[in-house]
């Protein structure tokens, strides 16, 4: 008989490095390359994957095999492209990467937890590991095994459009919440490699810790922008968390597009190489972000080789490249035979690589099958949002006078209001990066409006009226008992929400000002970060920041409600006004109109 010739790096009996140095010595420079480059699905093909020897794929915000695409389906793209990967010389199998970042937020149907600032919220660190492994098996479950999830910014300025991707503006929340990466790539076991990638089984993913190093910093939160603090700064308020996720076994850090007192952090040799890499000892990949080499230059693109080279020989391990690949390819194989990015590089980049591929099976297991699809928006993981929603929701104003609190309410009372444009929008409350990059108004996806969540949690004989945007008439002429008014902001993600003025867009204004005129009112403020509210304050008679609750809108109900007590903490500063920022907790001249940690309790109705 033919003895099949036994190849060291196919067997999962050999220890990971020496499956990696067989595996590099057996490469030529077009597979390393090949492994260097992270491809959008919409680029992808058999053709392509098997011609460039593409080691990763990419679903950017909203990309999707079909608007409401089943996890099957998903499952059966993510298999085709596999198969390709397999069917090259050497059969290295490709990593499907996706922004699960509150949930499997792209995919239809998936459980929408609420945004960091909420989980921030909480203060709830063991909660956010358990929302960890739910979404590492509704990912899963799609046959996606890595995330670009958790986002550890340190969000200094709420100008900022992606400052509810932040946990907090205190490092300490920050990094007590990097428990959620042991919740998507598994508890480490004992006597592992310290500081060591890990990913266990096939029921956790690969994580990603994001963006390297400062991106909440940024002046004025411009998004991309450049983030002016000495190093002590740096070190002290946005590297903490990194030092948390290394240790958590963290398998990615992405780069971010924000520069660090001029520099650009994708082409920042010393942090990403000399202080990450060398003295941090992280042993994971780094991945630049979308487009991240080509906004080195300003503008973008300008010089694509400069982009090329300052990345790479920064210490970029994979570059997502979502448009022109080719140029990326050809460019990058330019440089090393050139010289000008040496060899050595590109296998440190190629080694990190492999290294996580082996390490978190994805040899051993690169086909994905369709045992987890009834993971996919799961009542178990829908309860546990529903947990996270009543834990993340702060108190900030209970009745006029401490001795008459509003809240919470009683579930019999004749007829109430409920008014506001977040009252009975799903879309609304979950906020950007779901099912579109920037979000989207309506029914997007399974879930309960605050509204729905309303009307099944008070007594049968509450008549509960509902109206978006009543006028004063209306809510003095009805003889309602109170009213809940819930406005905020409207969905956005990044760029899109950045905002210098804060304000909560009309009619929500005006909703509170002839509701809460004219009757009993609690206002619910829907927004993934504090907004102007000084002048409504007073006005209501109780006021809840709920932030981006996601998908299940009955955590917001079991507390109006008093199934459950207020606890959450304020995650950030409340400003009085947009004049008085950047201002954090600490600061000289603080003068919040809620402190950072401020937050006001209920206890549950049982008890009370
Ligand atoms: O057509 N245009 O006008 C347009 C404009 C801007 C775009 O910008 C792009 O849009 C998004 C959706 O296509 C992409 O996801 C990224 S965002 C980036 O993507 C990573 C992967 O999704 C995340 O992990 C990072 O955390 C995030 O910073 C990019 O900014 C795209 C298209």
């Amino acid at each position: 008989t033919i003895q099949a010739e036994y190849i060291k790096y196919k067997d999962p009996n050999q220890p990971v490095n020496v499956r990696v140095k067989d595996l590099m010595k057996r490469m030529t420079l077009a597979e390393k390359i090949g492994q260097m480059t992270q491809i959008e699905r919409k680029d992808a093909s058999p053709q392509v994957l098997k011609d460039y020897f593409i080691g990763s794929i990419l679903s950017g915000g909203g990309s999707v095999p079909a608007p409401q695409a089943s996890a099957k389906d998903w499952v059966n793209m993510i298999n085709e492209y596999q198969k390709a990967c397999l069917s090259t010389r050497l059969g290295i199998p490709m990593i499907y990467g996706i922004d699960a970042v509150h949930g499997h937020n792209n995919v239809y149907n998936a459980t929408i937890f609420p945004h960091n600032v909420g989980l921030g919220a909480t203060r709830d660190p063991d909660l956010v590991k358990r929302i960890g492994a739910a979404t590492a098996l509704e990912v899963r479950a799609t046959g996606i095994p890595y995330t670009f999830a958790p986002c550890i910014a340190v969000c200094r300025d709420p100008r900022w459009g992606r400052c509810y991707e932040s946990y907090s503006e205190d490092h300490r929340v920050v990094q007590a919440m990097t428990q959620i990466i042991l919740g998507l790539q598994g508890d480490i076991p004992a006597n592992y490699t310290k500081d060591f990638p890990y990913v266990s089984g096939q029921k956790h993913v690969a994580a990603c810790a994001k963006h390297f190093v400062g991106d909440g910093g940024t002046q004025k939160g411009i998004n991309e922008n450049n983030t002016i603090i000495d190093f002590h700064g740096l070190l002290s308020t946005h590297m903490p968390a990194y030092y948390d996720s290394i240790a958590k076994g963290v398998s990615t850090i992405m780069a971010s597009y924000s520069s660090w007192n001029g520099i650009k952090m994708h082409a920042n040799r010393y942090l990403i190489t000399d202080f990450l890499k060398k003295k941090l000892g992280f042993k994971g990949f780094v991945i630049s972000d979308w487009q991240g080499i080509d906004r080195i230059t300003t503008p973008p693109d300008a010089n694509y080789t400069y982009s090329v080279q300052m990345s790479v020989n920064a210490g970029i391990d994979m570059v997502m490249v979502p448009d022109d690949y080719l140029g990326f390819i050809n460019n990058l194989a330019t440089l090393v035979n050139t010289e000008v990015i040496p060899m050595s590089r590109i296998d440190d980049a190629v080694r990190r690589i492999l290294r996580v591929k082996f390490v978190m099976g994805l040899f051993d297991n690169p086909l994905p099958d369709y045992n987890l699809v009834d993971q996919l928006g799961k009542k178990e993981h829908r309860e546990l949002a529903r947990e996270a929603v009543r834990k993340s929701l702060v108190l900030l104003k209970n009745g006029r006078s401490s001795k008459k609190p509003l809240l919470p309410l009683p579930k019999k009372a004749g007829k109430i209001l409920v008014a506001g444009s977040h009252a009975d929008n799903l879309g609304y409350q979950c906020g950007g990066w779901t099912i579109e990059w920037q979000g989207k108004s309506g029914r997007i996806t399974d879930g309960t409006t605050i509204l729905e969540a309303i009307k099944s949690t008070v007594d049968p004989s509450t008549n509960v009226v509902f109206s978006e945007n009543p006028d004063a008439g209306f809510a003095k002429n009805n003889n309602f008992s109170y009213a809940i008014v819930v406005v905020g902001e409207p969905p956005y993600s990044e760029t899109a929400g950045d905002s210098l003025n804060l304000t909560i867009p009309e009619p929500g204004p005006s909703t509170i000002q002839s509701v809460c005129g004219a009757v009993k009112c609690v206002v619910v403020i829907i927004s993934g970060r504090p907004v102007v509210v000084e002048p409504y304050v007073p006005l209501m008679d109780a006021l809840v920041a709920a932030w981006l609750p996601g998908s299940e809108g009955q955590g917001v109900a079991d507390v109006l409600f008093g199934d459950f007590g207020f606890t959450g903490k304020l995650p950030r500063t409340w400003f009085k006004s947009v004049e008085q920022l950047p201002m954090n907790f600490g600061d000289e001249n603080y003068d919040p109109l809620f402190p950072f940690d401020f937050g006001l309790t209920t206890k549950p109705r049982s008890t009370v």
